[in-house]
């Protein structure tokens, strides 16, 4: 593995997607969901997780998906990037069609979604940079992208993400990645989305995992730099407090279908009780 002298560029925030975008590509959806269904085959038998739903996401909202365990939150996200193909039903990203796409246009489609995932999905035995840098591998040929090859551009826009997401003390960079805390971690999770520089993202569960102070700190994080950059996300989530807070829609799922969607001043306790059954820490336990 290449591994390079850090330097200690300044922090400069992307101004970017609803802020770099023409006023064309602002009027369209970030995201349009069209009949989306997706059905998994188990056991020879079909499990529906998602039926026949439509709605669009504009650019800069900051979306909750709301729903108990198995309701289709995360069939819902990667059927957006298609990492889960849906089984019908069409899904725009920022004016394309996924499903048209040749698998070389959607790998390119994909750069500009970010992920961030429950567990931070790092690669534990490599450095704590070489993971960001991995957010960079889409731009890389198939030779550099095999040896790990960046370009020092890459390494720069690494440190200033790494800075961005919190994380200041260049010690850390070099560390293995599975030798980090919960916190550190997602923060380095942040950190590869962010040099990504993404115009939408994906974020399954990112504060499952953590404290109740780090899970303020991570979605404190998030909001600022999706407020900054102009960055569309939808999060799944099962803290309806968190999503009250934070979110400026909320979709909730019930039966793979949607079962309410506005913004969270209009989600109230009544509404909450119809659909959902909340636990004594409020989190989203069933469905009603
Ligand atoms: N690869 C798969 N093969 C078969 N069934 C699947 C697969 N992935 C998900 N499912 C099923 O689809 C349904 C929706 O699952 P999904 O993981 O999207 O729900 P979720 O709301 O994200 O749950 P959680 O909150 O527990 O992550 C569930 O019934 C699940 O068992």
């Amino acid at each position: 593995m290449q591994t390079q002298p850090l330097t200690s560029t300044d922090a400069v925030p992307r101004k970017s997607g609803i802020t770099d975008a023409a006023p064309k590509e602002l009027a369209k959806p970030m995201v349009s969901i069209r009949g989306l269904t997706k059905t998994y085959g188990r056991n020879g038998r079909a499990v529906t997780a998602l039926k026949d739903i439509s709605l669009s996401i504009r650019h800069g909202e900051f979306v909750a998906l709301l729903g108990p365990s198995g309701v289709g939150k995360s069939t819902l996200l990667r059927c957006l990037n298609h990492l889960v193909p849906p089984t019908s039903g069409d899904v725009v990203i920022g004016g394309e069609n996924l499903a048209k796409l040749s698998k070389r246009q959607l790998l390119a489609a994909r750069t500009r979604i970010g992920m961030i995932f429950q567990e931070s999905n790092l690669i534990g035995r490599l450095p704590v940079i070489t993971n960001v840098l991995c957010g960079r591998l889409a731009t890389l040929g198939a030779l550099r992208a095999l040896t790990y090859s960046f370009p020092r551009d890459d390494y720069d826009r690494a440190v200033r993400a790494l800075r961005r997401a919190g994380l200041d003390d260049e010690e850390l960079y070099l560390r293995r990645a599975d030798r980090l805390s919960g916190g550190q971690k997602q923060r380095v999770g942040i950190a590869r989305m962010l040099v990504q520089q993404p115009d939408l993202v994906l974020a399954d569960e990112p504060i499952a995992s953590l404290d109740v102070k780090m899970q303020a700190t991570i979605m404190d994080l998030i909001r600022g730099i999706a407020r900054d950059d102009g960055i569309t996300v939808v999060m799944s989530l099962h803290q309806l407090q968190v999503a009250r807070a934070y979110a400026t829609r909320i979709i909730a799922l019930s039966a793979g279908g949607v079962a309410f969607d506005g913004p969270p001043g209009d989600l109230s306790d009544s509404i909450v009780q119809d659909i959902f059954d909340i636990d004594d820490e409020g989190l989203i336990s069933g469905a009603r």
